[in-house]
C-alpha cells in the first residue's frame, strides 16, 4: 500500500451482509485469551450471536480448536501452561483449516511475550489485531507503547501494518481513533469508535475474538471479514458512548447495541 488510492472507506453494505451470515452461522469461537477479559469477551460474542468457549487446558485445547469455527490467541497474561496450550491449539487449527487470530497484547518491551508472538507469526495466523504500539513493535518498528495501552496513533502504525501483512500473509488490523485493516495491498479505514472504548478494559481483546468469529464465514474473504468485525465493534461502541455517562454505563449499553444491531443500521439507519 504505497499510494493513498488504496486507502478506502469500508462499505456498510458488506458489513450488513456478513452480520446476517454471522447470526445464521453462530460460529463457535475458541478463545485462549487473557484472564482480565474472559467474561467480557464471552459476553460480546454472545451478544453478537456467536458462541464462545474458553477451553484452556493443554490436554483439551488441541482437540477443541480442530472443531471450533475460529480460534483466538491473546498473549495478555501469558504463562508457561498457556504457551503450551496455545501451540497445540494453533497447530491443530492449522491442520483442520480453522482460521486463527493473534492479539499481541503489550508486545514490544516485554521479552517473553514478544519472543512468543514472533514464534506465532511463523505459524500462519489468518489475522493479527492490535493497537498501534503493538503492531509497530511486532513489525519491528520503534514504538512508544506503555503496558497494554497504545501511545501511538493508528495512522502512524499503518506502514507497520502493511509491512507485517506482506511479511506473514495475515490480514492486519490496527485499531485506534480510526481502525485500519490491510492485506498489504488494499487498506480499509473505519472511523466509527469513541475514546470511551479505551476507558473500559477489553474492547480490543473482545474485537480480536469477533475477528475470529467473522473469519470463519468465508476463507476467501479475509480482508473484508476482518474489516467487518472492526466496523461492527466500533460502530456499536461509538453509538453506546453517545448514550453513556462514563465507563460504567457504557458496557451494558454496548452489549445491548451489539445484540440489537441490524444490517440496515450499518447502511445508515440510526441505531
Ligand atoms: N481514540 C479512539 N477513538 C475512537 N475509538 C477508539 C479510540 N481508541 C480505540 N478505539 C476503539 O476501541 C476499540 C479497541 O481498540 P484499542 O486500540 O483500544 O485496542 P486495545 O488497546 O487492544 O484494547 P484492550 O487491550 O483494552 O482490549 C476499537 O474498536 C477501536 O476502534
Ligand atoms: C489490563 C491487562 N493486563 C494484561 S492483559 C490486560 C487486558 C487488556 O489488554
Ligand atoms: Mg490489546
Amino acid at each position: 500500500m504505497n499510494s493513498p488510492h488504496n486507502l478506502q472507506l469500508f462499505p456498510g453494505s458488506a458489513a450488513a451482509h456478513w452480520l446476517t451470515q454471522l447470526r445464521t452461522a453462530s460460529p463457535l469461537v475458541h478463545c485462549l485469551t487473557n484472564q482480565v477479559v474472559q467474561n467480557f469477551t464471552a459476553n460480546v460474542l454472545l451478544a453478537l450471536g456467536a458462541s464462545p468457549a474458553m477451553v484452556v487446558a493443554r490436554q483439551e485445547a488441541g482437540d477443541f480448536s480442530a472443531i471450533a469455527s475460529g480460534l483466538l490467541v491473546n498473549v495478555g497474561t501469558l504463562n508457561e501452561t498457556q504457551v503450551e496450550a496455545m501451540l497445540l491449539a494453533v497447530a491443530s487449527a492449522n491442520g483442520a483449516g480453522v482460521p486463527w487470530v493473534l492479539d499481541p497484547v503489550a508486545v514490544g518491551g516485554l521479552g517473553y511475550r514478544t519472543d512468543f508472538a514472533h514464534r506465532l507469526l511463523t505459524m500462519q495466523p489468518a489475522a493479527i489485531r492490535g493497537n498501534a504500539s503493538e503492531i509497530m513493535a511486532l513489525a519491528g518498528f520503534s514504538s512508544a507503547g506503555r503496558g497494554v495501552d497504545s501511545t501511538d496513533d493508528s495512522l502512524d502504525a499503518l506502514p507497520a501494518a502493511v509491512e507485517l501483512a506482506n511479511r506473514c500473509g495475515a490480514i492486519v488490523a490496527v485499531t485506534g481513533a480510526i481502525d485500519y485493516v490491510t492485506d498489504g495491498q488494499t487498506c480499509y479505514a473505519l472511523p466509527f469508535g469513541d475514546p470511551l472504548m479505551t476507558r473500559v478494559v477489553g474492547t480490543g481483546c473482545a474485537l480480536s475474538a469477533v475477528v475470529a468469529a467473522f473469519l470463519s464465514l468465508d476463507k476467501g474473504k479475509r480482508l473484508e471479514l476482518v474489516a467487518c468485525a472492526c466496523m461492527v465493534m466500533a460502530f456499536c461502541g461509538g453509538a453506546a458512548a453517545k448514550e453513556s455517562a462514563g465507563p460504567g454505563s457504557f458496557v451494558p449499553r454496548f452489549l445491548d447495541l451489539l445484540y440489537q444491531l441490524q444490517p440496515e443500521h450499518l447502511m445508515g439507519k440510526t441505531l
